[in-house]
């Protein structure tokens, strides 16, 4: 049955089956994960994207609150090749617009030749083509949504583990997974959420052994705040970040970051350590990448796939940072002991 559209640049338009009604536009990603479709759906840095998944059916193990990165699902449409009941029914409920019965090679490939793409979604009984041509003409590109920091983070400070022994985390929340609090905290860490436009005083009121900067959705260009806190803060206390995280830190810190043609994303991606010769493999979800590292920033990890920087390090100012997800939620817990070492360096 046909009661969907997807709407792409160049104006074409594929047919599919509505699993969740409504019309909806983002830009058009995909991950080859296989599994963790519960992860990635509430992972904040999917805010404003299409999210196609190209392993072919989605939610054969069902749908649970405890693997759940945030409270709400980010996407702001779900496509698929085949969904369970269970994924479409939360999709509806959440109001999250979901189509299936598409094929999702032939979107993956054109993401591929294409880049990362604008897109319109029309989904349900009274859907047509137009209306999915009409969202796709109003939707805006990554770096227009310039506050959408404020759409993730959270709205005051928030203590997680307020009586722990270890170190105190300034977390600079730009729409943080709740696994990266989690692998904290687990090392008895205190983490205190921060706004994503904290102040500086508002980080050293918290009087932090270590500021992280957090995984985020956009462009790291947008979160220019969290690149002065950085700046202002580098040397004196130990730094460390993910993914949106690794970004606002070499932009602030001489580097530059720029857009990847279609990003890395999924739960298979090799990552080899410069200083070690060892090769992990790691879960990613990024569009941008540091095309530039500065002078500061040494890189001491590269993608094996195209060598762009996933680990930029300085030992002498206590600066560590992943472009990857060490947290592995979903996928390989190889990068684990990434916590570890924040942990350590700011107990040095
Ligand atoms: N997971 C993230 O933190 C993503 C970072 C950034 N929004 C990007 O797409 O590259």
């Amino acid at each position: 049955m046909t009661d969907a559209f997807v709407a792409i640049e160049g104006d074409r338009v594929i047919e599919a089956r509505a699993r969740s009604p409504g019309t909806t536009r983002g830009e058009l990603v995909f991950t080859t994960a296989y599994t963790g479709y519960e992860e990635s759906l509430t992972d904040p840095s999917y805010e404003e994207q299409l999210l196609t998944f190209s392993y072919p059916l989605i939610g054969n193990y069902g749908v649970r609150k405890e693997r759940f990165e945030s409270d709400r699902v980010h996407p702001r449409g779900v496509l698929a090749r085949e969904m369970t009941e269970d994924v479409a029914s939360w999709l509806h409920e959440e109001d999250v617009p979901a189509i299936d019965h598409l094929d999702t090679r032939d979107i993956v490939t054109e993401i591929r030749d294409e880049g990362a793409m604008r897109a319109g979604i029309a989904a349900g009984p009274d859907a047509t083509r137009e209306d999915a041509l009409e969202q796709l003409d109003q939707c805006e590109h990554m770096s227009d949504h310039t506050e959408i920091g404020a759409q993730v983070s959270v709205d005051g400070p928030t203590v997680h583990n307020e009586a722990g022994d270890g170190p105190r985390v300034a977390l600079v929340d730009c729409g943080a997974k709740g696994s990266i609090i989690d692998s904290l905290v687990e090392r008895d860490a205190t983490v205190y959420a921060l706004p994503y436009n904290a102040s500086v005083a508002d980080v050293e009121s918290v009087d932090p052994d270590v500021l992280f900067i957090s995984n985020g959705p956009g462009d790291p260009e947008n979160f220019e705040q969290a690149g002065e806190v950085v700046d202002a803060l580098v040397g004196d206390v130990p730094l460390a970040g993910i993914c949106l995280g690794q970004q606002v830190v070499a932009n602030a810190l001489g580097g530059r970051t720029e857009k990847m043609e279609f990003g890395h994303r999924g739960v298979n991606q090799p990552v080899r350590d410069l200083r070690s010769g060892q090769v992990v493999m790691t879960t990613q979800n990024h569009g941008y990448t540091v095309a530039d590292p500065g002078d500061t920033l040494e890189v001491t990890q590269v993608n094996v796939n195209d060598d762009t920087p996933e680990g930029l390090d300085n030992d002498d100012l206590d600066i560590i940072t992943r472009q990857y997800h060490p947290e592995a939620n979903p996928g390989p817990h190889d990068s684990l002991s990434f916590f570890d070492d924040v942990v350590a360096m700011a107990d040095d």
